[in-house]
């Protein structure tokens, strides 16, 4: 199935007369396009017309974005002012729109900041922090990984062996292997992964990884507690406690280092690089279906902000968009 999956890749690819090696990535030799990405992820979850390709369940939420008022960001656009209207959406990684919410594994976050001047400034992260691989063609081979055999049969070791020999997946694996299920939306850490960049007026540029951290604190659960819920129990946890309580977040800013990665989201940074809050993100509604037209591409953002050269980030704006475009036009 791989094999066929790569044969049909490489068909896009394949000039008279040229020779392309395949390996396990499926992919090698060739360059690994978003539309791969949106067949792939159709090959895995099957065609959910007018859905996401890709973190198909989920749930859309409201607040506001409450600035900081010091620190070296404070005169971009978004943090001078004052509070902002934020529409977020939460979600589960995948594009099974009935994922089960008990199993540990990936959860998202896009949060979308609007600007008074009409502009909007977007931060789109995972629960994960490393990503899958050093590059596109990296991370597509891993998901390939996962797709079933011929007889139907999916073979962890398949994804181990390309593990093993793709040291830039090792550590989003290993997390992997350790995530536990995440009690709630409100209790979960999101990392935005990629290199952003800040140029402030008239000082040098700066660097920075952003991380969303939960107020009320970072909560899993334990095997024997996921069971015990029902398999959509999170849009209904993080209604109950925006309803009963105070649900936020702190935008944080790790500040990178030259010696950082600013292209390898595979590529933690040290963990001591100092953070600067950015400013407050408290929710006040969710549910209902604000952010179903909402395309959470991360390259968005508001002035003063650039995007670096990271391949996936790059590789992020078009496959969002081509299933932006399928899902709102029924596809
Ligand atoms: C090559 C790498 C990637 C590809 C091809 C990809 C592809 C996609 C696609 C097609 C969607 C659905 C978009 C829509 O229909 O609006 C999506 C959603 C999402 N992705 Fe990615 N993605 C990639 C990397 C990442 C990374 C690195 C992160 C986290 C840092 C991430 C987090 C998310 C989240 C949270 C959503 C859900 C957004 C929403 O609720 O609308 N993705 N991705």
């Amino acid at each position: 199935m791989i094999l066929e999956a790569a044969m049909t890749l490489t068909k896009h690819f394949l000039l008279p007369g040229s020779l392309i090696l395949l390996s396990f990535s499926g992919l090698a030799g060739a360059q690994v396009q978003a539309v791969d990405f949106i067949q792939l992820f159709e090959k895995m979850s099957g065609k959910q017309p007018g859905l996401r390709k890709a973190h198909a369940r989920g749930v859309c939420a409201a607040g506001v974005f409450e600035p900081a008022d010091s620190g070296p960001f404070v005169s971009a656009p978004l943090l001078s002012q004052g509070s902002l209207p934020v529409s977020l959406r939460f979600s589960v990684g995948g594009g099974n729109p009935a994922a089960d919410e008990r199993a540990p594994g990936t959860r998202g976050m896009g949060m979308q900041i609007s600007l008074a001047d009409g502009s909007k400034h977007t931060f789109t992260g995972n629960n994960f922090p490393v990503f899958a691989g050093k590059d596109p063609q990296t991370f597509f081979g891993f998901l390939s990984t996962l797709l079933p055999d011929e007889q139907g049969q999916r073979d962890p070791k398949r994804m181990a062996d390309y593990v093993a020999m793709h040291p830039s997946v090792q550590g989003h694996y290993a997390w992997l292997k350790s995530a536990k299920t995440p009690a709630s939306y409100a209790n979960t850490e999101f990392f935005g992964l990629h290199t952003f960049f800040f140029q402030p007026k008239d000082e040098s540029q700066i660097k920075f990884r952003w991380q969303l951290i939960p107020e009320a604190g970072v909560k899993t659960l334990e095997a024997e507690e996921a069971k015990a819920k029902p398999a959509d129990f999170l849009a209904a946890k993080l209604a109950e406690q925006i309803a009963t309580g105070e649900v936020s977040y702190s935008l944080v800013a790790s500040l990178g280092e030259p010696t950082d990665s600013n292209i390898d989201p595979s590529s933690p940074w040290p963990a001591d690089r100092p953070q600067v809050l950015l400013g407050k993100v408290r929710l006040n509604s969710a549910g209902g279906d604000s952010c179903t037209a909402i395309n959470f591409d991360p390259n968005q953002l508001s002035r003063g902000f650039t995007p670096s050269d990271d391949p996936v980030l790059k590789m992020r704006s078009p496959a969002y968009a081509i299933s932006f475009g399928k899902r709102l036009s029924g596809q």
